[in-house]
């Protein structure tokens, strides 16, 4: 974190814009207080965040209908898209429902966390299923960076899935790829192979969708933006998926958005241009280590309790390495994400 000074006058600033922002949100906070006592709000229900605009935010309904424009308790912080949560909804005179207030979250499953501009890790979405990392035949993945994705997956607790896209480019026999592709199968690693350039091209990805809520992340090129376009044809029905009042705002599309996607039974995305990027953040050595899933039941088994798998004698992995039951190129690729990181 930068230990840059303030000057006087930009810490005056800044309280004074914070004083401002507590007091609107003071403000905002007793108007809820009176129409919660005087009964305006409609009963407590559960809903999911759909969209979330710094403390206005979209919810579903679980039983259905239109996403509503909600605002924050006073007391609820850092909601995100994917939250579910129980909120309470407000009616016109003629009993349509006009906002809502989110009272309270429930409790995660998952989350996905980024560092913000001072280097401190932030929600940006919850209660996700599954991490599909796109790869593509063009341009190729060097097998480094599918495992530097598979760690940080690993390190989230939500369940990755490889989907290799373009598979229209690859040669009669498969070539290395499909090798490739069989080592993180033999791992217990889903894979899935699409294409966006044939009719059918998303039929196994279909199947990885449904009942699941998922995230695209990958680098770039490699057919994410096609993938999703054919998930959810048309920017018309992603934006339909928001709040009358957000269609309307000038709110740009950065924040992270969940979608219901109609190709697959009960599949929600999760989306936007930063869970994209997910995968190339900061990491440190231990959640490296875990993040091998073949390393973990050898890990307590080294020697040396603090052992470090480089040349210690009696290392579990490095043994594991010389039975061959572990690959040599994810040892090497775990050694160059470890050196990497002292790097940094
Ligand atoms: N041959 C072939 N080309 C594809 C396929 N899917 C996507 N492409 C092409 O690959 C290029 C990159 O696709 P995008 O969807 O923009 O990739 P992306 O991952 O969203 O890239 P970024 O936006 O940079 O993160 C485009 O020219 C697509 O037309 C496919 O299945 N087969
Ligand atoms: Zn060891």
């Amino acid at each position: 974190m930068s230990k840059r000074k303030l000057s006087r006058q930009q810490r005056w600033r800044i309280e004074k814009v914070q004083a401002e922002r507590a007091r609107r949100a003071e403000q905002r906070g007793d108007e809820d207080s009176r129409k919660l006592a005087a009964g305006e709000y409609g009963p407590e229900q559960p809903g999911r965040v759909i969209a979330h605009f710094g403390r206005t935010l979209d919810v579903r309904a679980d039983s259905g209908g239109d996403p509503v424009r909600c605002h924050l308790r006073a007391n609820l912080e850092g909601l995100v898209t994917g939250d579910r949560v129980i909120w309470r909804a407000t009616h016109d005179p003629a009993g349509h429902v006009v906002e809502g207030v989110v009272v309270a979250r429930s409790e995660r499953q998952s989350v996905l966390e980024r560092p913000d501009a001072r280097g401190q890790l932030k929600p940006v979405a919850a209660n996700i299923d599954q991490i599909l990392i796109v790869f593509a035949v063009e341009p190729a993945p060097h097998p480094n960076l599918i495992d530097r994705y598979l760690v940080a997956a690993e390190a989230t607790g939500i369940d990755p899935t490889l989907v290799l896209n373009k598979i229209d480019l690859l040669p009669k026999d498969g070539g290395e790829l499909m090798a490739l592709l069989n080592r993180y199968e033999a791992l217990g690693y889903p894979v899935v192979a699409t294409t966006t350039a044939r009719e059918n091209g998303l039929a196994a990805l279909h199947d990885r969708l449904a009942g699941r809520t998922s995230v695209f992340v990958g680098q770039s090129g490699v057919g994410k933006s096609s993938l999703i376009d054919r998930l959810l044809p048309g920017e018309a029905l992603r934006i339909g998926a928001l709040s009358k009042d957000s269609r309307k705002g000038t709110h740009t599309t950065t924040t992270a958005r969940l979608y219901d996607l109609p190709t697959a039974e009960n599949a929600e995305l999760i989306d936007s241009p930063g869970i994209r990027e997910f995968g190339l953040m900061h990491l440190d050595e231990q959640q490296v280590t875990e993040g091998f899933i073949e390393f973990r039941e050898l890990l307590g088994r080294c020697r040396f309790r603090d052992c470090r798998h480089r040349q210690e004698p009696g290392c579990a992995v490095l043994e594991a390495v010389k039975r061959g039951d572990i690959h040599p190129e994810r040892f090497d690729s775990y050694r160059r994400i470890v050196d990497s990181l002292n790097e940094a």
